[in-house]
């Protein structure tokens, strides 16, 4: 079984600050925000973790080996670097949203994201030690199947982005309610889905989903390790798997679909 530890990570009281004393110039904000989510990962990276920009004043860590210790470091040092704060829930559950719903909790149960009094909360449950195991997180990276030749090349960049990104949002959804997983956009045409113990049929199913639906042909690499990075290596080689086999689902032990 899975056993993900997922942290939401919450910028604290960010709606009025960007407003305060006036709204402030969009591009300071661009630039705060893709800075912050830059920092992030280097802090959640360098401890094996990942995280996702999602609506960048909300993120979400996938962070199996990082205890509270290493949490509050890594909010000491957002607090030392920028001029907002963050809040961070954190939960573990054999299903990636589950997890997500608990650390969410921590995070409401302590008062409204535009709560001036709710900064730096720390809350909620971290995976022990002795509790883990190396294949406690599953990740599947999800790529378009030649979206270089059949949008990058032909399209111009606007309506190649659409077709991505509605590839994405219909992966996204589909995961969600089908599967308990969590899918990020992570740029060019590739999504990375934190995913609970799924199967090659679950991962052939979400794919075929996305083609009816939307036309966009999907492959899989899926890794299941100790840590996100481990787990998300291990996924990338399997997506390589998929371009030389010509396989559509690949899971990097032999298993595909
Ligand atoms: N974040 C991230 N982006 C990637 C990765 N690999 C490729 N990309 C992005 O995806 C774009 C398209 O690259 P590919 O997926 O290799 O190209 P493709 O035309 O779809 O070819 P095939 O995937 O082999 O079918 C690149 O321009 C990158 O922006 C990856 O591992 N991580």
């Amino acid at each position: 079984m899975t056993n993900t530890q997922v942290t939401l990570v919450q910028v604290d009281n960010y709606g009025p600050w960007t407003v305060t004393p006036e709204p402030r110039r969009e591009v300071d904000l661009q630039t705060l925000q893709s800075r912050l989510y830059a920092d992030l990962s280097q802090l959640f990276g360098n401890r094996e973790g990942y995280v996702f920009f999602t609506r960048f004043d909300n993120m979400i860590a996938v962070t199996n080996g990082l205890d509270r210790e290493a949490h509050a470091l890594i909010q000491e040092s957002v607090a030392n670097r920028y001029p907002v704060t963050v809040s961070l829930g954190v939960a573990t559950d054999p299903s990636p949203a589950a997890a997500l719903g608990d650390a969410t909790n921590q995070l409401q149960a302590a008062g409204s994201a535009q709560d001036e009094d709710r900064t730096q909360i720390l809350g909620g449950g971290f995976l022990a030690g002795a509790d883990r195991t190396d294949a406690d997180v599953q990740i599947a990276h999800f790529d378009v199947i030649d979206a270089t030749g059949k949008y990058t090349d032909k399209l111009n960049a606007f309506d190649s982005f659409i077709r991505i990104e509605q590839g994405y949002a219909e992966l996204m959804r589909h995961m969600r309610r089908a599967h308990d997983s969590l899918s990020f956009f992570v740029g060019g045409d590739n999504v990375i889905a934190v995913c609970p113990e799924l199967t090659p049929a679950a991962y052939r199913d979400a794919i075929d989903h996305v083609a009816g639906e939307v036309d966009v042909d999907l492959q899989v690499g899926v890794g299941r390790a100790r840590t996100a990075q481990d787990a998300g290596m291990r996924a990338k080689h399997a997506l390589e798997e998929c371009r030389h086999e010509g396989t559509a689902v690949e899971f990097g032990d032999g298993s595909h679909y």
